[in-house]
């Protein structure tokens, strides 16, 4: 019987690079984000890449993968990934609610450790079958160009706390000069959006919310649509609003917005599946989530109540085939697949390009944090956003080759951390003292 090469070494490499003081609903980024990667070699000599959220309890997860990977088949992949499933963490301790919580202690409930080595095994099984990992997902591929959506975030004034965040402001790119600034108002959103639209080609943007009072937040996404009056124009408070504040801040903004993303929660004893379908019943705007339909469980609730027209099915939270399956049942139903993101580097990149290559029907504009850290990478020659879009080519595995230079400088970054775990209050508490998150109040409302 034809057998496929087996995995000789697994490593896994805590890796950090700079942030811009972004802010959510969470608090504000801070100066450095961190990610894991999974480094898997095969007996004939091919290195698999993947790459997942940092921090040392999924560094430590990782590790413990080892033995159930080393000495596998990279063809038994689906295997091995179902036995790394059962044995990592579990989704007990999520209580389905739709709250936003972005340090380690909520995101562990949704991140899946095992989607990193699944990563790893398809680029290994692509370079041995001389197939783009699209081609090994759901009905293969589905698409050569992916069209992606310039996340645009609030930026606070680094200068108001003493944490080492990088200054770019002599960078000769206008957007690296841009991002590592301010950027509070509605007239500076707009000058990121187009800052973005002249670097990237976005006809496609998103605000991240739950910063400022949502009037003050719709302010900005007017604006933005007088100045780009062609570009599809989302905002995502992360569930901040009020179900009657969500419905009087977007009710009159059809023809502005295309859709709302998250922007109810649950209140009054009403779960947030209940909540967000009032919301769509009230507006007949499309809602998406990547917060009340997070696994198959949620999502078979949040269908049941017509909760949500797009489902952001980031593969680090459902995996790349799991991503792609429910992108399948999506199309099927006729609902819509995106991918939501957290800050990553560029393996990143690669996955939710390749996910959303293999995801059939008509998919949203894919989410990316990427122009955040665009310079930062670690590969030698990463997926590039041109034109809105990013290129799929027929590159083997996922098609990109580790720069291990590079690699080893974020991995000595991250051992130089005092802390490897994200907490968005820190930065927050500069700029209001002992600030804590409310899943009700944007940041800087309090
Ligand atoms: O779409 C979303 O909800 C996100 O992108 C989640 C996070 O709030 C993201 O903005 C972040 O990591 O700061
Ligand atoms: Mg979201």
């Amino acid at each position: 019987m034809a057998k496929t090469p087996k995995i000789v070494d697994m490593k896994v490499i805590p890796v950090a690079g700079y942030d811009s003081m972004a802010m959510t609903l969470s608090g504000a980024h801070g100066p450095y984000f961190t990610r894991n990667l999974v480094i898997l070699t095969d007996e004939i000599g091919h290195q698999g890449v993947g790459e997942i959220h940092g921090g040392d309890d999924i560094a430590k997860s990782l590790e413990s993968c080892k033995p159930l990977v080393v000495g596998q088949e990279i063809g038994a992949y689906r295997s091995v990934v179902n036995r790394l499933r059962t044995g990592s963490w579990k989704a007990a301790g999520n209580n389905g609610e739709g709250l936003q919580g972005l340090d380690l202690k909520n995101l562990k409930f949704v991140v899946r450790s095992e989607a990193a080595v699944e990563c790893a095994m398809l680029d290994l099984l692509g370079q041995y079958m001389e197939l783009p990992v699209c081609e090994l997902l759901g009905d293969g591929r589905q698409r050569d160009e992916v069209t992606m959506l310039g996340y645009l975030f609030y930026v606070s004034d680094k200068n108001k706390t003493d944490l080492p965040y990088l200054d770019e402001s002599n960078s000769t790119d206008p957007w690296f000069r841009l991002r590592r600034k301010e950027m509070v108002t509605p007239e500076a959103i707009v000058e990121q959006a187009l800052t973005l639209q002249k670097k990237y080609g976005f006809r496609n943007f998103k605000l991240k919310g739950g910063v400022f009072e949502g009037k003050e937040e719709i302010k900005a996404i007017r604006a933005l649509k007088e100045a780009l009056p062609e570009a599809r124009i989302n905002i995502d408070p992360n569930g901040a609003w009020s179900l009657d504040e969500a419905i009087n801040l977007t009710k009159d903004l059809h023809g502005v917005l295309t859709y709302a993303e998250d922007p109810c929660g649950p209140e009054k004893g009403f779960s947030s599946r209940e909540i967000m379908c009032e919301y769509k019943n009230a507006t007949q705007h499309m809602v998406a989530t990547n917060m009340i339909a997070t696994d198959w469980r949620q999502f078979y609730h949040a269908v049941s109540l017509r909760s949500v027209d797009i489902v952001l099915a980031d593969p680090h939270f459902w995996t790349m085939n799991g991503s792609v399956r429910i992108a399948q049942v999506l199309n099927d139903w006729g609902l819509t697949w995106g991918s939501h993101s957290n800050n990553h580097f560029d393996i990143s990149l690669a996955i939710f390009a390749q996910c959303a290559a293999a995801a059939p029907g008509n998919i949203t504009p894919v989410d990316t944090h990427w122009i955040w850290q665009d310079g930062q990478e670690l590969t030698k020659h990463p997926y590039k956003i041109e034109d809105g879009v990013i290129k799929v080519g027929n590159a083997p595995g996922l098609g990109i080759e580790l720069d291990m230079d590079k690699v080893a400088k974020a991995h000595e970054l991250y051992m130089s951390l005092p802390n490897h775990d994200r907490d968005d209050a820190v930065a927050m508490q500069y700029l209001i003292k002992d600030w804590k998150f409310d899943s009700k109040r944007p940041c800087l409302v309090r």
